[in-house]
Order: C-alpha cells, then sequence, then structure tokens
C-alpha cells in the first residue's frame, strides 16, 4: 500500500484579518509523489509551502505521519519536511553555518550517508554541481542566485534527514545544463534506498520541467486546490 506522508485538510492562510490568500486547501502527498505546485503569480504557493514547513501561520490541519508538525519539536519536523527557499541569498551568515545548524536539529534517525554526522556529502553533492568548497565561507549575500540555490539543495538533499522536500523555484537561477543535473539527481535521489527522501513538493513556472518531473498537479487558487491529471496548458 503507497504510504500516506502529509496531509492537509481545510488549510487557510490569512493576507489580513478581512482577507485569506487561500482557504479549503486539501490534498494529500504520499510515497514516490512529486507534486507540482502550480497557479499564478500571487496565488499563494510560497505561502502554501511555508505552512507546509510550519513556517507560516495558518488555519486548519496538517499533518505528517499521522502526527501534527509540535508533536517532532518544529526544528526536527523541518528537517523532515525540508524547505528550500527560492532566494538562500537572504538567509543570514554563511553555507557552512547553516548547514551546521540544520545538522544540529537532525533527527536521530539518521541514514547510512550522514550517520555520525559526516557533513561532507552535501559538499560533494554541491562539488558534483560545480561549487567550489571556498563557496561554503562566503556570505550568502555575495553569492550569485545559481550558487546559493545549488548550495540550499545540495544541504537539503545531502544531509538526507528530508522525507519530503519542498522546493520553491529550486532551479529558477540556473542554466538548463545545471537545472537538468539538479534535477535528475533529485529523482534519482527518490527512487534510491539508500535515501531517506520519499516525495517532493515542487513549484516551478516552467511547464516543461513541470512535465519532467511531476507526477501530479496541483493548481493553487484563492478558493483551494484542483488537482489536474496532467501539467495543463498556460
Ligand atoms: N509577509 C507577507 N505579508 C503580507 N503579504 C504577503 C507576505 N508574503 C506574501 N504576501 C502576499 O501573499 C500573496 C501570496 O504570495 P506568494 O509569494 O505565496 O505567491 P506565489 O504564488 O508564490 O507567487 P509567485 O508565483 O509570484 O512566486 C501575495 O499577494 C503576496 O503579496
Amino acid at each position: 500500500m503507497v504510504e500516506k506522508l502529509l496531509e492537509l485538510r481545510d488549510v487557510s492562510c490569512a493576507r489580513n484579518k478581512d482577507e485569506n490568500i487561500f482557504s479549503s486547501v486539501n490534498f494529500d502527498v504520499n510515497e514516490g509523489d512529486v507534486v507540482v505546485l502550480q497557479g499564478k503569480s500571487g496565488c499563494g504557493k510560497t505561502t502554501l509551502m511555508k505552512c507546509i514547513a510550519h513556517l507560516n501561520v495558518y488555519e486548519g490541519h496538517i499533518t505528517f505521519n499521522g502526527r501534527s508538525p509540535k508533536s517532532y519539536g518544529i526544528p526536527s519536523y523541518r528537517t523532515q519536511i525540508f524547505y528550500v527557499p527560492q532566494r538562500p541569498s537572504l538567509l543570514p551568515g554563511t553555507p557552512r553555518d547553516f548547514l551546521a545548524t540544520i545538522a544540529s536539529f537532525q533527527s536521530r534517525k539518521a541514514h547510512s550517508k550522514t550517520e555520525g554526522g559526516d557533513l561532507n556529502y552535501p559538499m560533494d553533492v554541491a562539488g558534483a554541481w560545480g561549487i567550489d568548497e571556498e563557496l561554503w565561507d562566503r556570505n550568502w549575500s555575495n553569492l550569485s542566485g545559481g550558487e546559493s540555490q545549488r548550495i540550499a539543495l545540495a544541504t537539503a538533499v545531502g544531509l538526507n534527514t528530508a522525507e519530503v522536500l519542498l522546493l520553491d523555484e529550486p532551479t529558477s537561477a540556473l542554466d538548463p545544463t545545471s537545472s537538468s543535473q539538479v534535477e535528475q539527481f533529485i529523482l534519482d535521489e527518490l527512487k534510491s534506498s539508500e535515501s531517506r527522501l520519499k516525495a517532493v513538493v515542487w513549484i516551478t513556472h516552467s511547464e516543461e520541467q513541470g512535465r519532467r518531473v511531476g507526477t501530479r498537479f496541483l493548481r493553487i487558487s484563492a478558493s483551494g486546490c484542483d488537482e489536474d491529471a496532467r501539467m495543463p496548458e498556460t
């Protein structure tokens, strides 16, 4: 039987006290899913991802393996339901600080690749994507958009704590070759028995990318979300 990972029931998020960005969002994320989130600019895709990661206030219920985020402890929950922001360059400090902070929150059920707090694997992953090790010690604000995206993704994938990755336009700053390298790596991790990764929620404005990676397609609007059988033409 397919394992249900995330369950969203009647999730809504307020823009202000009189208005919601969206309401009545209901869907599940199951093992093996790559859920592509679509919807017009400003409809709330990023906001919804932040609600799932428990980075935004929301109404309704979100559970992971049938339990509330709080029951895991929020830092531990966030290592398992791992949000990769669209612009990591806004993070404070350096990527190495970020890696150390996340690693300190990682669940005790660390998998073989990161057992014993091995922080080299994220650097190896980033290295395979063309990131020199010295970039890990620069401030995020001094990295290019594409460098910071690759480092944030390599951290998320390489720490191997995430069962669900929440990817917010993860390749928007990458050239097509780097972009397809990253896409393929993530899809391979999803299939690998070595990896804890079980599902991905992916925001992209690229129809081609959506078709390449997606197994399910959800459209967000103010009144909720609808599932499409395939990536719709815009
Ligand atoms: N911190 C905030 N305070 C108030 N409004 C916000 C905040 N963050 C986002 N919004 C508003 O919430 C709405 C949804 O924004 P969000 O970034 O989630 O949209 P999106 O669908 O991801 O957009 P895009 O496709 O352009 O990235 C927008 O109208 C935005 O202006």
